[in-house]
């Protein structure tokens, strides 16, 4: 603990080292009594003085040095605020950090992640008048969390996603005015406003794979780390990154060969003064919501009587949609079949092989327009090393009891599936009282989801290389925005960092060898001062 002044501790040796000096400089005038020698005389008049400006000069330097020790070190922090704005929902993140830099990164941290009522900011295409609403609750929080005279430094920025990207493709022209609607919006919050824009999904892969690899502390060995055993790791590899959203996944790592095929997909990253090519490729309607969305449609126009039986729903589990919502997504409009119903109803079979078979079929044909909706055709490095898990792989998979650290083999995995998509609904809605029923209901499905897509990415043992994480050393979150909100500090003044006062440690060695060094001058003093006395006399 720092104080602002010189503990009483400190006071008392000072005042105890004055004490035994000045008894030494009397003692010291005393013996020199009144020679007639000149330089006895000078020695009796001067030597007092000399010693003394030494002993003064050596209390300033103590003090001096107490002083920087104990000076108030206020840190300067500045925060940051992110929107992460995902097809199924929007979170506003804050980040907290030093003014104080490290090569041109600062250190960030999460102070709060605000979940903003209501679904994604892509379904407000038709409703504009409502974005106050929506956002009013998260932008009051950060009003109460961020000091008020920090606010105008404050930078805001939104990133929407892959539910904005969607609708980009649909209607580019709805997308920009959610945009507009919502820079107009934030710039009229007391915060410097940065921009509101759809992020590409290179980008979200690539900052979720600086936000995992930081908060780690791979990317370098001095930041903000709470595990010591993760610092001075200068050689250790960084992780891939894999995000599951709800419209988009993406695969992130640094490959270990670059082919001509892949290097246009690698992106460029300086962070801690090094560099980073690192691939990235996100597989837009590949999302957990998307991908059910067109199983749902591929599989309806197996419909008889205007119901179907769905192996990845539980037993006894039944959902009316209308064709409708699913017709007509981008993602699934080459399932399109003409039905002799608007309404179809679905239940549950709870089939696990058969959830997987049918999955598969997602995966095996080319049904987008779009050339990054081909998964096959995708070119990619081969995946190697550890892999961070987040977003909705992370949610789903530790619901399951399926993460990492809770299987060993495939068999296992396979029977906790095959037993929980078997179970009967109504005892799955008993047993997990207080999960949203969109969730649970979908559970079967998208823990098939992510096996399927997993085997897809090649990991075949994935709990051998995949860990799936939330918030990484009680630090923050997982997820692409703390990646952008690092890169972007680069670009937000901040001030040189203060001096650093003295360590402790360093504090005292100093005040000990001063006290030698000033014991050393009294006794070497003493000893030539008497050394001459007796030679002139
Ligand atoms: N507790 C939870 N259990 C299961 N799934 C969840 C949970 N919380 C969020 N999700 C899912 O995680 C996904 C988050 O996607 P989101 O970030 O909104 O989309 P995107 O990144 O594609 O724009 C959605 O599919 C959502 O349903
Ligand atoms: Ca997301």
């Amino acid at each position: 603990m720092r104080k602002d002044c010189l503990s009483g501790n400190q006071k008392r040796s000072a005042l105890g080292a004055g004490r035994i000096l000045f008894a030494s400089l009397a003692s010291l005038s005393f013996s020199s009594g009144y020679q007639d020698s000149r330089l006895k005389k000078f020695f009796s008049r001067n030597g007092t003085v000399i010693l003394g400006f030494i002993f003064i000069l050596s209390l300033i330097v103590l003090f001096a040095v107490g002083l920087s020790q104990n000076r108030k070190t206020s840190e300067n922090f500045k925060y940051g605020i992110v929107f992460d704005a995902g097809s199924s929902h929007t979170t506003m993140y804050i980040y907290k950090w030093s003014a104080e830099k490290v090569n041109d990164t600062g250190l960030v941290y999460e102070i709060e992640a605000c979940k903003v009522k209501g679904p994604g900011i892509s379904t407000y295409a038709t409703k504009l008048q409502e974005l106050p609403i929506y956002l009013t609750q998260c932008m009051g929080r950060a009003k109460e969390l961020i000091p008020k005279y920090k606010h105008q430094e404050t930078p805001i920025y939104l990133g929407a996603t892959a539910g904005m990207r969607l609708l980009s493709l649909e209607d580019a022209k709805l997308a920009n005015k959610i945009l507009s609607a919502v820079t107009s919006l934030l710039s009229s919050y007391p915060f410097n406003f940065r921009g509101a824009r759809i992020i590409s999904g290179s980008e979200e892969g690539a900052y979720g794979w600086i936000t995992i690899n930081y908060l780690l502390g791979i990317l370098k060995e001095k930041q903000y780390s709470k595990d010591p055993s993760l610092e001075k790791n200068e050689s250790q590899e960084t992780y891939g990154a894999l995000d599951l959203g709800g419209a988009s996944t993406q695969i992130t790592f640094v490959p270990k060969t670059v082919t001509k095929n892949t290097a246009s997909k690698l992106m460029k990253f300086r962070l801690y003064g090094k560099n980073y090519s690192v691939f990235t490729h996100s597989y837009l309607c590949y999302g957990m919501d998307q991908a059910l969305l067109r199983k749902l449609a591929k599989d309806s126009k197996n419909a008889v009587l205007e119901a179907y039986m769905e192996p990845c729903f539980h037993p006894g589990y039944e959902r009316t949609v209308d064709l409708h919502e699913i017709y007509n997504t981008t993602c699934a409009w080459t399932f399109k079949v003409w039905l002799p119903f608007n309404k179809i109803r679905i239940q549950g079979s709870g089939n696990f092989e058969k959830c997987l078979q049918s999955i598969n079929e997602l995966f095996s044909i080319s049904y987008c327009r779009y050339t990054s909706c081909a998964f096959n055709s995708v070119s990619r490095p081969s995946v190697h090393g550890k892999f961070g898990a987040f977003s909705a792989y992370y949610y789903v998979m530790e619901f399951l009891n399926l993460t990492s650290d809770k299987v060993s083999s495939r068999d296992m995995v396979n029977e906790k599936m095959r037993t929980f998509c078997s179970t009967p609904w109504e005892v799955v809605n008993t047993t997990f009282i207080g999960v949203k029923e969109k969730y649970l209901s979908e559970y079967c499905f998208a823990g098939s989801y992510i096996l399927k897509l997993l085997e897809y990415y090649n990991f075949t043992d994935y709990w051998n290389h995949i860990e799936f994480m939330d918030k990484i050393n009680n630090n923050a979150e997982a997820g692409w925005t703390l990646g952008y909100m690092l890169n972007l500090t680069n670009i937000i003044p901040a001030e040189l960092p203060p001096p650093k006062p003295f360590s402790r440690p360093t504090y005292i060695s100093l005040m000990v060898v001063f006290s030698l060094v000033l014991a050393a001058v009294f006794i070497l003093g003493s000893v030539l001062f008497h050394k001459s006395w007796y030679f002139w006399n």
